[in-house]
């Protein structure tokens, strides 16, 4: 059994694995996340592996002598991937990105696709047919959208999101629904479209924890897994362990 941390800009995610099926998972707001490590290490004392990925300056705690018992994958830039790397950047590529195209290749092998990821930020991720990542973009994520206008202006309230946006906002507040929701919706749309001139069989994939309400209004069809990200990092893990 695999023990799985992601460590996200807004929330944490902690999951098991035994093999390549999800036993369990947790969403934890930060200060909750090393109680909740040390519950899932009590339950399941037979863990074998334990891999992070952290993108935040959150802190947190694993059990003392972890190291010796069994091994522990910090992904970082010198842990080696399942696929080709062709960002320009390695060492500066976010830790939650790679797991996201090791989840496409795992799924998707010899298939171009495109994983959005609709968190904190919006990220997307290309790899293609030959399973070398390419890298994609990064954008505001939703909530950041909202932050923004209201952190940056004098008059602009802070406004929560709603499923239904009207194309003509006719008050402040739907008028910012209109802009955020529906500026989200095209950007995601316009970016498949593109993707899909240059790569006509692409799969896309969409996660993150806005991921639900997103999809559901997007003209392209597309694909929602919660848990890729989780499942890419238990790919890199195995991956790691098994050779
Ligand atoms: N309980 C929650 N607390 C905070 N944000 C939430 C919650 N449930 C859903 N969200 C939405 O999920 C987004 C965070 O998604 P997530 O994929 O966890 O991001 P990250 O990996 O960047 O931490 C937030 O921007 C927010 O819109
Ligand atoms: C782009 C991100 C901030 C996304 O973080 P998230 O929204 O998933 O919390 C993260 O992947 C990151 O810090 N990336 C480093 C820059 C890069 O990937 O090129």
């Amino acid at each position: 059994m695999n023990l799985i941390i992601d460590v996200g800009n807004t929330l944490s995610k902690v999951a098991v694995f035994q093999q390549d099926e999800l036993i369990e998972r947790f969403t934890v707001e930060k200060p909750d996340l090393s109680k909740k490590i040390e519950k899932i290490f009590s339950r399941h004392p037979d863990l074998d592996g334990v891999i992070i990925s952290k993108v935040s300056q959150a802190e947190f705690s694993l059990p003392q002598n972890l190291q010796k018992k069994m091994p522990i994958i910090n992904l970082d830039a010198g842990t080696r991937l399942p696929f080709e790397n062709l960002y320009a950047t390695p060492q500066t590529l976010g830790a939650d990105r790679k797991a996201l195209v090791a989840a496409a290749v795992k799924e998707y092998p010899g298939k171009s696709v495109l994983v959005i990821d609709a968190g904190t930020c919006i990220t997307y991720d290309f790899k293609n047919e030959k399973d070398q990542y390419l890298g994609g973009a990064i954008s505001p994520g939703l909530k950041m959208r909202f932050k923004a206008l209201n952190s940056f202006t004098a008059n602009l309230p802070l406004v929560e999101a709603r499923e239904e946006a009207e194309l003509i906002g006719d008050s402040t507040l739907t008028s910012i629904r209109s802009g955020v929701v529906k500026g989200i919706l095209k950007e995601i749309d316009g970016v498949i479209e593109e993707y899909k001139e240059k790569y006509p069989e692409l799969v896309t994939i969409i996660t993150g924890g806005d991921a639900q309400f997103l999809s559901i209004n997007l003209k392209n069809s597309i694909f929602a897994n919660s848990n890729f990200l989780l499942e890419g990092l238990n790919h890199i893990l195995e991956f790691n362990i098994s050779r």
